[in-house]
């Protein structure tokens, strides 16, 4: 057996092996959303794992709603209390967000690190923020969440640790990140680091407007790939543009927005994102924080929705994400669907394309499917685009070259005052051939 003589985790900037960890979740008999408390839990292992720790189990107890003192009923908070001190746990994470009063009087009763899926989700952006501009809307995310929570005062230096420095890996879940070295300000400086990190996140946004917008004067249409945590979407992406973007069996492991090049199968060129993932109660103050990284998404023409329909939840995952979509103000964009990961499907009849919006079935990882979803993209953005026919001056060679560029050009003819061009031009685009739109032939 392991030595401890503490359960209580003291942070000596070692980790010591994964932290012993412990689930919970309330789950009322008329569930409100689509998401069982069964499937919310393996979600929150997933969490808990990439977040380094050894779930040791998991409690559910049906209740209306949770107890507005101890988040359990009296009974099962006593249960866990005697789970805690016989599997020596270190942390007891709860699937919902815990209030303040919640979080204190379980800090009390347990000896356990007490955090919630809130703090859990928080720790797994604290520990995949690589960026600047990512590190300081999570701490953005963090500050927030701690701000009301800080009242009890000495709670958060107890859970902290004796001894927090820079870092990031080296602490606790739920307790570390970009700035975790100010876990002990008190709430007027935690205050004021809110409003500096929010200037210096709208800097980073302002700057991230400027070149988007440079990209739109140059008419390329924008293309973001959506999707739940581990969907797919930085192989799909990868698979699209030979970026070498970071793929991995892990929740968030993109955090930072990449944007490429794409050329679709009629030679449209786009610009390709790929962009954070989606998860069921998805912090507010995440989305908040990162609205500056999510402008890829809000903005897009289109969005290439990426669902890993290997998932027993694949459908649930889309509808989270049409959600979160719709917080953002995008759910009414046009959408094509990746239904990806095919390989995986033992039941081909799983699939059913109907439940989704423009829907292809493909494989990231093996390349299928991939030149379907590039015309079904092509297809759909064509729409999206503005038909017109024009009467080009020879004088403005420069529009003619351009509609060849950036246009799909349906008919073209060279008459005697000009030439005549019938297709379809990004709506950014159109302006410039305002003075030469002919009525349609
Ligand atoms: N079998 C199979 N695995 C896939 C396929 N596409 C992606 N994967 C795997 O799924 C996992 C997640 O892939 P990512 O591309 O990182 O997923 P993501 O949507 O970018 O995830 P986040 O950035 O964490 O939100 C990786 O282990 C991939 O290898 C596929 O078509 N088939
Ligand atoms: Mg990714």
């Amino acid at each position: 057996m392991e030595d401890v003589t503490t359960h209580r985790l003291i942070d000596t900037g070692i980790r010591r092996g994964p932290e012993r960890a412990y689930l919970v979740a309330v789950e009322a008999d008329e569930q409100e959303g689509m998401w069982g408390a069964e499937d919310s839990l393996q979600e929150l292992e997933a969490l808990a794992t990439t977040a380094g720790a050894a779930v040791l189990g998991r409690m559910i107890q049906h209740l209306p709603q949770p107890d507005a003192q101890t988040y359990l009923g009296k009974g099962k908070a006593q249960e866990l209390v005697a789970l805690d001190q016989q599997l020596q746990l270190d942390v007891v994470i709860f699937d919902d967000e815990l209030t303040p009063t919640q979080q204190r009087s379980l800090d009390k009763m347990l000896n356990a690190r007490v955090i919630d899926r809130t703090a859990l989700i928080l720790d797994v952006f604290a520990q995949r923020a690589y960026s600047h501009e990512g590190r300081l809307q999570v701490e953005l995310a963090q500050a927030e969440y701690r701000l009301p929570r800080l009242a009890g005062s000495g709670t958060y230096t107890r859970q902290a640790g004796g001894s927090l420095g820079g870092g990031g890996v080296g602490g606790a879940i739920g307790v570390r990140g970009p700035g975790e070295t100010r876990l002990e300000l008190d709430r007027r400086r935690i205050r004021s680091r809110i409003s500096a990190l929010r200037k210096e996140i709208e800097e980073a946004r302002s700057q991230r407007a400027l070149q988007r917008k440079q990209r739109v004067a140059q008419g390329l249409p924008m293309v973001a790939v959506v999707g739940y945590t581990n969907a797919g979407k930085s192989t799909l992406f990868n698979a699209l543009t030979e970026a070498g973007v970071l793929a991995e069996d892990k929740l968030f492991a993109t955090l930072d927005p990449v944007t490429r090049r794409l050329l679709l199968p009629n030679n449209q060129e786009a610009l390709l994102s790929d962009t954070v993932g989606f998860i069921q109660k998805l912090p507010t103050q995440l989305i908040a924080a990162f609205r500056a990284t999510l402008e890829e998404v809000i903005e897009a023409d289109l969005l290439l929705e990426v669902v890993d329909i290997s998932h027993e939840n694949a459908f649930e995952q889309s509808e989270t994400v049409h959600d979160i979509l719709e917080e953002l103000g995008a759910a009414a964009k046009p959408r094509v669907t990746a239904l990806n990961k095919i390989d995986l499907l033992t039941d081909p009849d799983v699939l059913d394309p109907s439940l989704y919006s423009h829907a292809v079935p493909i494989s990231a990882a093996e390349g299928k499917g991939l030149e379907e979803l590039c015309a079904e993209v092509a297809s759909v953005l064509a729409d999206t685009m503005e038909q017109l026919t024009v009467l080009l001056p020879f004088s403005r060679g420069d529009l003619v070259e351009l509609f060849h560029r950036r246009g799909l050009i349906a008919y073209e003819e060279h008459e005697d005052e000009g030439t005549r061009l019938m297709g379809r031009l990004p709506r950014s685009l159109a302006g410039y051939y305002s003075p030469y739109i002919q009525p349609p032939a």
